[in-house]
């Protein structure tokens, strides 16, 4: 898959490697071992938060990066990418594809197009982070190279469960011509196999991967039940 100066290799897992300020594995190069672990295993791209993990990262594997910033602005819900000044460093940080939030709220889709050609205009490829089918139809009329499910269960009017969103991917799949990217939820290399099925182009797998205070928390949760349990009888 070619966009722009990036190429993704179809069927492929992408790691999501980001750690946010209140994460235990914020900083440093972290990410950036991460990235190195990830490509160790055939990873063909990965996906990180923030302009020093793009930098990092950069340095320390040759793969095709998908660069997000992660904003919180005031009054708005819309975090993932806000604004073209995040784009621009994005792109300088040595992202080759930018993911930015194309979701039906606060007139985004009305003015995310400036984004899109300002990450065209900087030779870099777009990633749409949609919730649903039609933001997905959307993003690829407003020129996104990727769409991906990233955003499903995120916004109100999204299904809000616990599974990934495997029925998003079929359906973007059936409509669009750019490739669909199954991201969100997904815990199981079960569930990476079953989003290619699904009509995946790529799979991202994040928490389940680099978030190690996630995946102790399941296990935590699981011992605790048993416990539980065993106490009662
Ligand atoms: C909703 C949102 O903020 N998603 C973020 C987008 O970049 C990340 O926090 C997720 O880790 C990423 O989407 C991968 O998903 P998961 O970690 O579920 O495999």
């Amino acid at each position: 898959m070619t966009q722009a100066n990036v190429t993704i290799q179809p069927k492929g897992l992408i790691v999501s490697c980001q750690a946010l300020e209140h994460e235990p594995l914020h900083g440093g190069d972290t990410m950036a071992k991460m990235a190195v672990a990830a490509k160790s295993v055939g990873a063909v791209a990965i996906r990180t938060n923030g302009v020093n993990d793009i930098r990092r990262i950069r340095e320390a594997v040759d793969l095709p990066i998908i660069g997000l910033i992660k904003r919180d602005m005031p009054g708005s819900a819309v975090f993932i990418t806000p604004t073209v000044d995040e784009v621009t460093a994005i792109v300088e940080a040595g992202a080759g594809i930018v993911a930015m939030d194309v979701t039906d709220r606060e007139g985004r889709l009305d003015t995310v197009r400036e984004l899109i050609d300002c990450a065209h205009r900087l030779g870099a490829a777009v990633m749409a982070d949609v919730s649903t089918f039609e933001e997905g139809v959307a993003a690829e009329k407003l020129g996104a190279d990727y769409v991906g499910t990233t955003l499903s269960g995120y916004t109100p009017y999204s299904p809000q469960q616990e599974e990934p969103d495997f029925e998003l991917v079929r359906k973007l799949k059936a409509a669009l011509q750019v490739p669909v990217v199954a991201e969100g939820r997904i815990w199981t290399p079960q569930q990476a196999a079953e989003a290619l099925e699904a009509g995946a182009d790529v799979v991202v797998v994040g928490s389940a991967i680099t978030r190690p205070q996630l995946i102790a928390e399941r296990f935590a949760k699981a011992v605790a039940a048993a416990a539980g349990k065993e106490e009662k009888q």
